[in-house]
């Protein structure tokens, strides 16, 4: 039965049975020992062979050789009369049409000196021609045409093999395939490509102040947004999510629900319940089951972390403020995930920012601040808040503030992680 805010919280007279006492006994750890501890946790996953068109937004497992030439064969790059330089040096200048080549004609006759071809782009072109006449610079005739005027020897030819000789890697394994790569793939001739498997990644929030989106909402209670969020990170980051229904502060109902589904999952991701309250569900329930580790990382936000395994899967357990959800998907399970899926690249781009206002931050966390970015300079939005959802919706990259650094000028120069948005 899934709670759409029924409590199991205790009233004001007493904890639930096994809820633990409110305590800061978490270890510190930097931000790149969680992100090894996170990374170590995903081994590599395996390949499958789907058609080109299925493997958009996939990670190339194997290299792509180039199974024949691009161009395929010299052709001519305009609508016009494919002609040799020495007939077009003196103009203008009448020369008889001895064919005609539309592209798709695969086979022509070698260019009799004096004479010309009519070609179109993408014709193969005839032996013994060096340059293409565009139709824009003679009478358009299909008889004797004439010729007002010519570019020199080579132009508009396109060689075969100029952009892809064959044998060649065409596409290297670990790249991202988009439209491009994809156009690529068919270009040289490949009906199928070899892609590593999806993880599945099961998402989970806790919390007995979750509610519905849509449903009537009460003092005290707020819509689940972070599962939303989770899951739609997820697919962005190459996965494929399973959004578990949320479940409230109560330690039996949430373990039920993880271990109904966690046997077919890559990853277990759960939002809530990990820091320093009495009712800390993700804590309570897996402190004495598997290794996952609570800790503590030296950044802000998503300062409460824990990672490690139950029942052989890899879970990581992120905080339920929805800013600090976001970052640390961003910060530890977005690249352990492309890591996973093989990505040459795992890591965000980053970029030098200028920025436009100055910045405070805590002393010793790594501050991941949200940002707009744009053409070089980076304006802070919103505040340090981990609440501050509707300011994350309107950034492009976030600010990234070292752990000993506590202020910075106007103009001072940082370095911005680009996320979602950042290039549109
Ligand atoms: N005494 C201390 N208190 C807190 C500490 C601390 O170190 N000592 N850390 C703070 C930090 S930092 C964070 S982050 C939060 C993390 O707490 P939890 O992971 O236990 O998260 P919750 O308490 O369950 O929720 C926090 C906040 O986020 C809202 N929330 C949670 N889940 C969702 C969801 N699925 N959708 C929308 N909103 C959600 C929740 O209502 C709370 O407002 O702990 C601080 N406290
Ligand atoms: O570290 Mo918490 O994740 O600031 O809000």
């Amino acid at each position: 039965m899934p709670a759409t805010g029924g409590h199991t919280r205790p009233g004001p007279t007493g904890p639930p049975a096994g809820s633990a006492a409110i305590g800061q006994d978490d270890r510190v750890r930097t931000v790149e020992e969680h992100q090894a501890v996170v990374a170590a946790l995903l081994a590599p996953l395996g390949e499958e062979e789907v058609p080109v068109a299925a493997a958009h937004r996939r990670v190339l497992a194997r290299d792509v050789p180039a199974a024949v030439p691009l161009p395929g064969f010299d052709n001519s790059a305009m609508d016009g009369y494919a002609a040799r330089s020495a007939d077009v040096a003196a103009l203008p200048v009448r020369l008889p049409v001895a064919d005609d080549i539309p592209a798709g004609r695969t086979g022509v006759l070698p260019l009799a000196p004096g004479t010309v071809q009519r070609i179109m782009t993408g014709g193969l072109l005839p032996p013994g021609a060096d340059v293409v006449v565009p139709v824009e610079l003679t009478d358009a005739a299909t008889d004797v045409v004439e010729i007002r005027d010519a570019p020199t020897a080579g132009t508009h030819l396109r060689r075969a093999g100029e952009d892809i000789t064959a044998g060649t890697v065409a596409l290297e394994a670990g790249s991202p395939l988009g439209a491009a790569q994809l156009g690529l793939a068919a270009a040289v001739g490949a009906r199928t490509l070899w892609v590593r498997r999806r993880p599945r990644v099961l998402v989970l929030s806790t919390g007995s102040e979750l509610v519905e989106p849509g449903e009537p909402l009460l003092p005290g209670q707020v819509y689940e947004s972070n599962s939303l969020l989770l899951c739609a990170a997820v697919e962005d980051a190459g996965g494929t999510a399973r959004r578990l229904h949320f479940v409230p502060d109560d330690v039996d109902q949430f373990l039920a629900t993880v271990r109904a589904e966690l046997a077919d999952a890559d990853l277990l991701v759960t939002s809530g319940g990990v820091s320093a309250g009495a009712y800390e569900v993700v804590k309570d329930a897996f402190r004495t089951l598997g290794t996952v580790e609570f800790v503590k990382v030296a950044m802000q936000p998503g300062g409460p972390q824990g990672a490690g395994t139950v029942d052989g899967v890899p879970v990581v357990t992120l905080p339920g403020n929805p800013v600090s959800s976001f970052v640390s998907f961003e910060v530890f399970v977005r690249p352990a995930l492309r890591r996973a899926l093989g990505h040459a690249a795992p890591g965000r781009l980053r970029a030098p920012a200028e920025l436009t206002a100055p910045l405070r931050s805590p002393a010793g966390r790594r501050q991941f601040l949200r940002g707009r970015y744009d053409a070089g300079r980076v304006s802070q939005v919103g505040g340090p808040g981990s609440h501050l959802v509707a300011h994350l919706a309107r950034a492009n990259c976030l600010v990234v503030v070292p752990e000993d650094v506590t202020e910075l000028p106007a103009g001072a120069p940082v370095d911005v992680v680009l996320i979602e948005g950042a290039l549109q």
